[in-house]
C-alpha cells in the first residue's frame, strides 16, 4: 500500500510493504490514486514521495513475476504519470532505492538521498532489465557510461557516487524526509521541462558507436551464457539511437523476451533460494527459529596453508581479532608472508572505502606456534592436511586447552565430523566449517552439524557466515557432505568417458558451454589432482595398502579408473607442477593446452585394458556428467542430509561455479523434467550396470511416480514416505 496524507502545500505518499516496500500491484494501486489525489488538490503545490521504516523501495515484488497477476506492466506508466505532473515531485531516498524503486525516483523532478541510501537497477541479476523506463532515463541523467555499467552489472551504488554522477541532486545526513519537504517547497513555481528525464537528450559521447563495440564485448564477455546482460546493454543502446517514447518500446520488447526466458526463473529462485537457507532446521528438531548464536569475540585458525591463509582474510575482513597458529616456525613464516600479501590485496581494494582493515596490529592479528596462545579464544577454526589422525590430535588439543564454551570448527571436505568430535571432551561444540578456495573470494560456507553438535554451535556458524559475509548453508554429516560428495560422481564420470574416448578437452568444453566456469578435468589440475590421490590412498583405493590382486578397474566390484591415480604416479599433480590433464607453460602455470603425451598415454591404456574407443557425443557427456551429480543430490536429500533442494543449489552456485541461471542442479533438473532424468539414467545405468552412481535413486523414481511434482513440493513426499524409500 501507499499512505497519502497533506501537509500544507506538500502532500506526502509513504510507500508501505515491509519488510523493504516491494512494488506490489496493491502499492502502485495506492501510489497512483495518492497522485492522482495530490493532482485534484488545488492547495496541494508539490508532492514527496518516501518509503516507510527507512527504505525507499527494493523495486517490484520479485515474486509477482511467476504469478499469473503479474504487477510489473503498471509501473511503466505511473513513472510516466509522475514525471508529467506539473507539480514538482520529490523522491525522498532512505535506505535502499533498487529496480522499479528507483525508477519511480527517476520519474520525480528531484531526488533527495540520505548518505547511507544505496541505488540501484539489479534487475539484470534476477535475468530482467529496468522495465520502467528506467534504461531510457538513467543514460539521460548520468550519461551512457555510467548508466550501462550501473544496468548491466546491478551493483548497488552508495549515495556519495549517486551524487557524484548526477543520480540525485543533495545527499543529506540527518532527516531526508524534511529535507525533500523543505526541497519540495523552494521548487513550487519553478518549470519543471528541464526536470523531465524523458525530454533531455541523452548525452553525446565523441565516439559512441566505438565505444559501444567495445563495452558489448565486456558485457558478453562477463554474461557467461546470461541473457539478461546482453539485453539490458541493448536497452541502453536504443536509448542512443531512439526517441524517448520508441525507446520505452524496445525496452518493453527486450523485457518480455527475458521475462519469459527460463533464466529469469532460475535467477529469481536462486534469489529466494539463497534467502530460504537461512532458516535451517535439523531432523532433531533444531532451528533458526529457537537457536540463538554466541558472540565470537576472538577466533583463531589452525594451519596457513591454501586455506587457512583465505580464512584468515576473512576474519580479519570481518574485523575479528585472531590468533593465527602454524606447526613450526618455517611454515608460520611462510604462511604470514602469504596472509600478508593477500591482507596487502584487499586493503587496496578498500582504499577510499569506509572501512580500513587493521592487520599490522598484534593485539588485533597474532601469528604463533604456541597453542596456549588459544585459551581465550571464542572459535578455532581447523585447517590442517586432510588426514583424521592429525585432525583428531588437533581437536584433542583443543579440548584440553581452550575455554569449555569455544566453538571448534573443521574445514575438512569430507572427513566424519563425529569422529573428529570423538577426540574432544565436548563434541557438542565440534561442527564443520567447509570453505571453498580461494576461501576469502568464494561465497559458500558449508556448515555441518554432527550428532552430538549443539543448536547454538549451528547458530554461532551461521552467524559467523553472515560476518563474512558468506552463505551459509547447514547440512548433515556424510561422506564429502553435501557439495562434494555430489561432485563425486560428477568427476567420475568425466573420468569414465575418457577411459571410453573421449578427450578432457571435450569433455571441458561440454560443460564450460553449459555454463560453469571451469570443466571437470582444468578445475581438478588447478585444485591439484594430489588432493584426491591423497584421499583415495587413506581411503585404500590405491597405494601401498591395496590389497594384491584388486583388478586395475574394480574396487568393491564397481568399476573404477586408476587413470587420476597414473597420472599422479607420473608426477603429473596439475597446475602446481606445470602438467596434469592438460599442460602447463611452467610449474604454477594458468594457461591449459590439450597435451599430446597424454591423449597417447590414453590411447596406451585403453589398449592395455581392451577397451574399444567410440565416439561419445556431447549430449552423453552432459547428460552423464550431471544427472549423476543430480541422482547424488537426490539420494542426499532422501537420507536427510540437506533439509530441502534448495539447500544443494545454493551450494553447487556458490561454492561451485553452476551457473546460477541455471538455478542450480535441482532447479535444472526440475526444468528438463524429472521423467526425462530418469529415463536418461536409466539407459546409461544399463549400458554401465557397474556404476552405481547411474543407478536411479529411490526419491527420483518415487518423484517421477507420483508424477513429476513441482521442486517446491519434493519433500512433502519424502516425509509421507521416507520410510519405504
Ligand atoms: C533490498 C535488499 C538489498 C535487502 O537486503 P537485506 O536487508 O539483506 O534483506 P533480504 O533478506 O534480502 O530481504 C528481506 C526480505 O525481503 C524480500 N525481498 C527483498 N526484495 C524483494 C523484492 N523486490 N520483491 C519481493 N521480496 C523481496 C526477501 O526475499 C526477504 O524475504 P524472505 O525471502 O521471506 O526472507 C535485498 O533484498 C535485495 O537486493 N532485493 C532485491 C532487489 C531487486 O532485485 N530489485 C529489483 C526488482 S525487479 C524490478 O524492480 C523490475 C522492474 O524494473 C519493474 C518494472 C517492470 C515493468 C515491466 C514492464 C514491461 C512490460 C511487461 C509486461 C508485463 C505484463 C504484466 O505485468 O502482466
Ligand atoms: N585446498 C582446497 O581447495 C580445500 C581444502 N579443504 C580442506 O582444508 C584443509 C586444509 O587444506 P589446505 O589448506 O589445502 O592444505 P595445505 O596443505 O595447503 O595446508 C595445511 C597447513 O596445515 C599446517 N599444519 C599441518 N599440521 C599442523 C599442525 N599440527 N599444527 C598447525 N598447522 C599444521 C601445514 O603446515 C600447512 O601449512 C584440509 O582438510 C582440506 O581437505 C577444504 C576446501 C578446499
Amino acid at each position: 500500500m501507499a499512505q497519502y496524507a497533506r501537509g500544507s502545500t506538500v502532500a506526502v505518499i509513504r510507500l508501505c510493504n515491509p519488510p523493504v516496500n516491494a512494488l506490489s500491484r496493491a502499492v502502485l494501486q495506492a501510489l497512483e490514486d495518492g497522485l492522482k489525489k495530490a493532482d485534484a488538490d488545488p492547495s496541494v503545490k508539490a508532492v514527496m514521495i518516501c518509503g516507510e521504516n527507512g527504505k525507499f523501495s527494493a523495486g517490484a515484488d520479485i515474486r509477482g513475476f511467476s504469478s499469473p497477476e503479474r504487477s510489473g506492466g503498471a509501473l511503466g506508466p505511473i513513472v510516466s504519470l509522475i514525471e508529467s505532473s506539473e507539480k514538482p515531485v520529490v523522491a525522498a531516498i532512505e535506505g535502499v532505492a533498487l529496480g522499479g524503486g528507483l525508477e519511480v525516483a527517476l520519474g520525480c523532478h528531484y531526488r533527495i538521498a540520505h548518505m547511507k541510501a544505496r541505488m540501484g537497477l539489479p534487475e539484470v541479476t534476477i535475468g530482467l532489465l529496468p522495465g520502467a523506463e528506467g534504461t531510457q532515463r538513467l543514460p539521460r541523467l548520468i550519461g551512457v557510461p555510467a548508466a550501462l555499467e550501473m544496468i548491466t552489472t546491478g551493483k548497488h551504488i552508495p549515495a556519495t557516487e549517486a551524487l557524484k554522477l548526477g543520480l540525485v541532486d543533495e545527499i543529506v545526513e540527518e532527516n531526508t524526509i524534511e529535507a525533500a519537504i523543505r526541497l519540495a517547497n523552494k521548487v513550487i513555481g519553478q518549470p519543471l521541462g528541464p526536470r523531465r528525464l524523458s525530454l533531455k537528450p541523452v548525452p553525446k559521447l565523441p565516439n559512441m558507436e566505438a565505444f559501444l563495440d567495445k563495452a558489448l564485448v565486456k558485457v558478453k564477455k562477463q554474461a557467461w551464457g546470461c541473457l539478461a546482460p546482453e539485453l539490458c546493454f541493448q536497452a541502453v543502446r536504443a536509448a542512443t539511437e531512439r526517441p524517448f517514447a520508441e525507446g520505452v518500446r524496445r525496452e518493453r520488447e527486450l523485457f518480455q523476451v527475458l521475462l519469459s526466458s527460463g533464466q529469469a526463473q532460475a535467477l529469481q529462485y536462486a534469489f529466494f533460494a539463497e534467502r530460504a537457507v537461512r532458516r535451517w532446521a535439523t531432523p532433531s528438531g533444531a532451528s533458526w527459529s529457537s537457536a540463538a548464536p554466541q558472540p565470537v569475540r576472538k577466533a583463531a585458525v589452525i594451519g596457513l596453508g591454501t586455506m587457512g591463509r583465505g580464512i584468515v582474510t576473512c576474519l580479519v575482513k570481518a574485523n575479528i581479532p585472531l590468533v593465527a597458529l602454524e606447526q613450526d616456525l618455517e611454515n608460520l613464516n611462510k604462511g604470514r608472508k602469504a596472509v600478508m600479501v593477500l591482507l596487502e590485496r584487499e586493503a587496496m581494494k578498500m582504499e577510499g572505502g569506509a572501512q580500513t582493515l587493521d592487520f599490522h596490529n598484534p593485539a588485533r592479528l597474532q601469528f604463533t606456534v604456541d597453542f596456549d596462545q588459544l585459551r581465550d579464544v571464542d572459535l578455532v577454526i581447523e585447517a590442517v592436511f586432510e588426514n583424521m589422525a592429525l585432525k583428531k590430535e588437533i581437536f584433542h588439543k583443543l579440548s584440553k586447552i581452550c575455554k569449555p564454551g569455544a566453538l571448534l570448527c573443521t574445514n575438512t571436505s569430507a572427513l566424519n565430523i563425529d569422529e573428529i568430535a570423538s577426540a574432544t571432551n565436548h563434541p557438542q561444540q565440534v561442527i564443520g566449517t567447509h570453505f571453498f578456495s580461494p576461501a576469502h573470494v568464494m561465497r559458500l560456507l558449508e556448515i555441518i552439524y554432527g550428532r552430538h553438535t549443539s543448536p547454538t554451535a549451528i547458530a554461532t556458524a551461521m552467524q559467523l557466515a553472515k560476518a563474512l559475509k558468506k552463505v551459509g548453508v547447514v547440512v548433515g554429516n556424510c561422506f564429502g557432505f553435501v557439495g562434494n560428495r555430489m561432485m563425486f560422481p560428477y568427476i567420475q564420470q568425466a573420468v569414465f568417458l575418457l577411459e571410453e574416448g573421449s578427450r578432457p578437452e571435450a569433455v571441458d568444453q561440454v560443460l564450460e558451454d553449459f555454463g560453469f566456469k571451469i570443466g571437470p578435468f582444468r578445475m581438478s589440475d588447478l585444485a591439484g589432482l594430489d588432493v584426491g590421490w591423497r584421499s583415495r590412498k587413506d581411503q585404500g583405493l590405491t597405494g601401498p595398502s591395496l590389497p594384491a590382486g584388486t583388478p586395475a578397474r574394480q574396487r568393491h566390484g564397481q568399476r573404477y579408473s586408476p587413470l587420476p591415480d597414473l597420472l599422479c604416479e607420473q608426477g603429473r599433480f596439475g597446475q602446481k607442477t606445470g602438467r596434469g590433464w592438460y599442460q602447463y607453460e611452467k610449474a604454477g602455470g594458468r594457461t591449459a593446452t590439450p597435451d599430446p603425451w597424454l591423449l597417447n598415454f590414453l590411447s596406451q591404456y585403453r589398449d592395455t585394458h581392451g577397451i574399444k574407443t567410440r565416439f561419445i557425443d556431447q549430449e552423453e557427456i552432459l547428460e552423464r556428467c550431471l544427472f549423476s551429480l543430480i541422482n547424488e543430490g537426490f539420494a542426499i536429500l532422501a537420507e536427510g542430509i540437506a533439509s530441502g533442494p534448495e539447500h544443494l543449489d545454493v551450494i553447487y552456485i556458490n561454492g561451485y561455479g553452476w551457473p546460477k541461471h541455471r538455478g542450480g542442479p535441482m532447479f535444472y533438473a526440475s526444468t528438463v523434467g524429472l521423467p526425462r532424468v530418469l529415463a536418461k539414467l536409466q539407459k546409461y545405468s544399463e549400458a554401465h550396470p557397474d556404476v552405481p552412481g547411474l543407478r536411479p535413486s529411490a526419491f527420483l523414481k518415487k518423484l517421477v511416480a507420483v508424477g513429476n511434482p513441482p521442486l517446491k513440493e519434493w519433500m512433502s513426499y519424502l516425509s509421507q514416505q521416507s520410510s519405504k524409500l
